[in-house]
């Protein structure tokens, strides 16, 4: 569905950017319930309001969405005092996972305000309304927790029935996901989410974006003119037995299990990539530490020969094996298969696009989709023929700490 407001478009949008002098980006946010967000240690966008926006759905949502941006922008008249990645027009974007079922959705903010490198400016698109009152925050008092649509049980399970299935020698990894629905008291303030999540996540990527509110450790592409890069994720371990971050980080190291996954992981991202690149390099893999777990982590850069824009490039690479699986086709078969239930969006791309098609895509990972005084939580776990059920079921849990702590305001 396109609520297009195109021929708002063809009236020719006035966009400004010009300089500011914001602080803190997430305490601008007006609004509870329409954040738009991409925040890590302190800096990138947040958004409010709606000069445009879009639906899409099925295989072509990424060619649709990269069109309809494109004609968009050439129907703005652009004044930008900075002229930087994130400056000018921008929209927020957030794709299904799968090509069905799932919405994705691109929305154009009214106001955008942007800090990269010391640089902050505001941009304002087709309004010229001066700043709203940023309303109080809510917090919810309780939060209780219920099955989503894929409980624990039926989780495990799944991962049982997957491990027969690659014993057998059908694919080699899928990468499954259950949920989880917190019930609060009051309507859940999203900013308050994010502020909780930046604070103790710097290192992730935490984003907003039509109600889905996350922070993500994994970039699953960034373009920046001809240089385009990617931080794999993938091989999991967590606090137990009481060891030290350095046994972790060298358990994880000698994992052959963890780097079966992590290199399933990396090899998906690199070949779809390297079509579109010059050159390619891949560093890694290390070992990413975050409060709740280390993750086997690979940086792949390359330089673009393609004018592709971020969204071509995210179509080329999702879903990569971090988030689907070996092969690609065969694991999300077996993913729609098992889990039964609707991802949206989460473990898609989720970020943001600019005018000269740069922009951002995060990996939608330790998200929750927030709706009224719900939130649907997902985890998921690579599995191997090596997996056990019961210990990726606890690498879901330590996956969903982030989320949990954040609504519960810990
Ligand atoms: C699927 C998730 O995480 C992904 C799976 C990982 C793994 O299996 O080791 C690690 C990082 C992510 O690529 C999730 O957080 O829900």
């Amino acid at each position: 569905m396109t609520s297009a407001p195109t021929s708002r478009a063809r009236q020719r949008l006035r966009v400004l950017t010009r300089r500011d002098d914001a602080e803190d980006l997430l305490a601008r946010l007006p609004d509870p319930d329409h954040a738009l967000a991409w925040v890590r240690d302190g800096s990138g966008l947040v958004g409010w309001g709606e000069a445009a926006r879009l639906e899409v759905r099925g295989p072509d949502r990424f060619e649709q969405a990269d069109r309809w941006w494109r004609e968009f922008v050439e129907h703005l008249d652009v004044e930008d005092e900075l002229g930087v990645p994130g400056s000018g027009p921008v929209a927020f974007v957030s794709m299904a996972f799968a090509d069905e079922p799932g919405d994705s959705v691109l929305i154009v903010p009214e106001v955008v305000i942007g800090r990269r490198n010391g640089d902050t400016w505001v941009t304002t698109i087709g309004s010229s309304e001066a700043e709203p009152a940023v309303a109080p925050m809510r917090r919810p008092a309780t939060v209780r927790y219920a099955n989503g649509q894929l409980p624990v049980t039926a989780y495990r399970e799944a991962v049982r029935e997957a491990v027969a299935r690659m014993r057998q020698g059908e694919l080699d990894k899928v990468v499954l996901a259950h949920d989880l629905v917190a019930v609060t008291d009051k309507r859940l303030d999203q900013r308050f989410v994010l502020r909780g999540l930046a604070r103790r996540y710097p290192e992730c990527w935490t984003y907003a974006v039509d109600g889905l509110v996350g922070a993500t450790p994994e970039l699953l592409l960034r373009r920046t003119g001809s240089v385009v890069d990617s931080r794999v994720l993938a091989g999991t371990t967590w606090p137990h037995d009481g060891m030290s971050d350095q046994e972790l980080a060298d358990s994880l190291m000698s994992s052959d299990k963890d780097l079966e996954e992590h290199n399933y992981a990396v090899t998906s991202l690199a070949d779809t990539l390297r079509p579109y690149c010059t050159t390619m390099s891949v560093d890694g893999p290390s070992v990413l530490r975050l409060p709740n777990v280390s993750h086997l982590s690979s940086d792949v850069i390359g330089t673009l020969g393609s004018s592709a824009s971020l969204l071509r490039l995210g179509a080329a690479v999702h879903p990569t094996a971090a988030v689907g699986g070996t092969p690609t086709l065969d694991a999300t078969m077996l993913i729609s298969q098992l889990e039964g239930m609707d991802r949206g969006r989460y473990a898609g791309p989720v970020g943001w696009i600019d005018g000269n098609g740069d922009g951002e895509l995060g990996i939608a990972l330790r998200c929750a989709q927030i709706e009224g005084s719900t939130a649907r939580l997902f985890a998921g776990c690579g599995v191997v023929a090596d997996s056990d059920p019961d210990t990726e079921v606890q690498e879901a849990h330590a996956k969903m700490l982030p989320m949990r702590e954040a609504l519960e305001g810990l």
